[in-house]
């Protein structure tokens, strides 16, 4: 482990005057510290005031709590305070313009995983730094229907046993936690290397009649465990919370799915592109794991719409790329040996 702090990676970023490079070091300074405003309101837990109550319904119509629009309005104030031209968030139907100067478009889930705020479950904050490209103040949404590759940096913060953030500004990915003693952040991992194979999948089981054949396929195989044609047994994890997954798989490697399925309003599943899984993706990929839509990479996908949703699969890169050939060569699924009945297929 090193004792780095976040200042002097980002001083180490910057190196000499590329003000680009300046500008995102100062919007990751500015986010930095709104993570610890809300660190604190959060750890305030249901004594604090802003805390599950409820509001109406966000851009994408999902119940608000007051927390998802108090952090909401702290990121913003914080981008206000930064290069930033344009701040697009899953609570604001359309982006806010900042400084029309500024050479950023900032896009972020101020709170993700809101589910589980009353259950005391980690949530966190994810966000995607694109380049303020075009002309802002046209049509600010059209400002972030980029490809994820385009990005210059994403990352999110994890308010969990420790208040942590995981950053990649295109160069690896790494872990930051916030020391107390210090009051600021120490880099916990220099860069995270998710390990290409995994035993341990993430997936909301409860859908499981609402996915397409291809993805039941795939869990079913998994579910055989050491009887079924993968010879191995598997493990399950769902926090429900995206950061809080993405996390262990950044840790101890893992697969993630959260794909599509029949429910009325979630053909393309849940998650959000432009906020949640371009950025996830690009952490994933910079600690070189991988991730798709289920068969494209999603860092190649062109957004046509700031909320629009994504299915989802990251990890390790194995397996979703055996998740993807599940897909796109359904003939050799009907292949298999015969102890196996009629499905599944592929072996590690
Ligand atoms: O409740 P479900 O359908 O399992 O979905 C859980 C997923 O939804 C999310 O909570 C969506 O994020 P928001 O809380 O920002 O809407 C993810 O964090 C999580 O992976
Ligand atoms: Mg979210
Ligand atoms: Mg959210």
């Amino acid at each position: 482990m090193t004792t780095a702090t976040l200042g002097a990676f980002l001083n180490s970023y910057v190196g000499q005057g590329d003000s680009l490079r300046s500008a995102v070091a100062a919007t990751i300074h500015q986010l930095a510290e709104a993570a610890i405003k809300i660190r604190h309101v959060i750890n305030q837990g249901v004594l604090g005031a802003a805390f599950a109550g409820t509001r109406g319904a966000n851009a994408d119509g999902d119940i608000q709590k007051d927390l998802d629009v108090f952090a909401d309005d702290i990121f913003l104030d914080a981008m206000r305070h930064a290069p930033v031209a344009l701040y697009a968030s899953e609570e604001l139907e359309q982006p806010v313009l900042l400084n029309g100067e500024a050479p950023l478009a900032v896009a972020i889930d101020p709170l993700d995983g809101s589910s589980n705020i009353d259950t005391n479950v980690s949530i966190g904050t994810i966000f995607s730094l694109l380049p303020a490209t075009g002309a802002p103040g046209a049509n600010p949404a059209a400002v972030f229907l980029q490809a994820g590759t385009n990005q210059i940096g994403a990352g999110f913060f994890i308010y969990g046993p420790q208040l942590a953030l995981v950053l990649s500004l295109g160069s690896g990915t790494h872990i930051f936690v916030l020391s107390s003693r210090l009051g600021s952040f120490v880099q916990a991992y220099e860069s995270r290397i998710i390990p290409d194979r995994t035993q341990e999948f993430a997936i909301n089981a409860a859908n499981y009649r609402h996915w397409d054949e291809a993805v039941r396929l795939y869990m079913d195989d998994c579910l055989k465990g050491s009887e079924g044609p993968r010879e191995r047994d598997f493990n399950m994890r769902w926090i429900a919370s995206l950061v809080a997954d993405c996390y262990r798989i950044l840790i101890r490697g893992g697969i993630f799915l959260y794909p599509g399925d029949n429910r009325k309003g979630y053909h393309h599943g849940r998650l959000r592109l432009v906020y949640e899984a371009n950025p996830i993706a690009y952490l994933v990929e910079q600690a070189g794991g991988a991730a798709t839509d289920t068969v494209t990479r999603i860092l190649d996908l062109e957004p046509e719409s700031l909320h629009q949703r994504t299915p989802v699969v990251f990890g390790s890169s194995r397996e979703v790329h055996r998740i993807a050939r599940y897909h796109t060569e359904p003939s050799s699924i009907g292949e298999r040996a015969p102890l196996f009945g009629n499905r599944g297929l592929f072996r590690a």
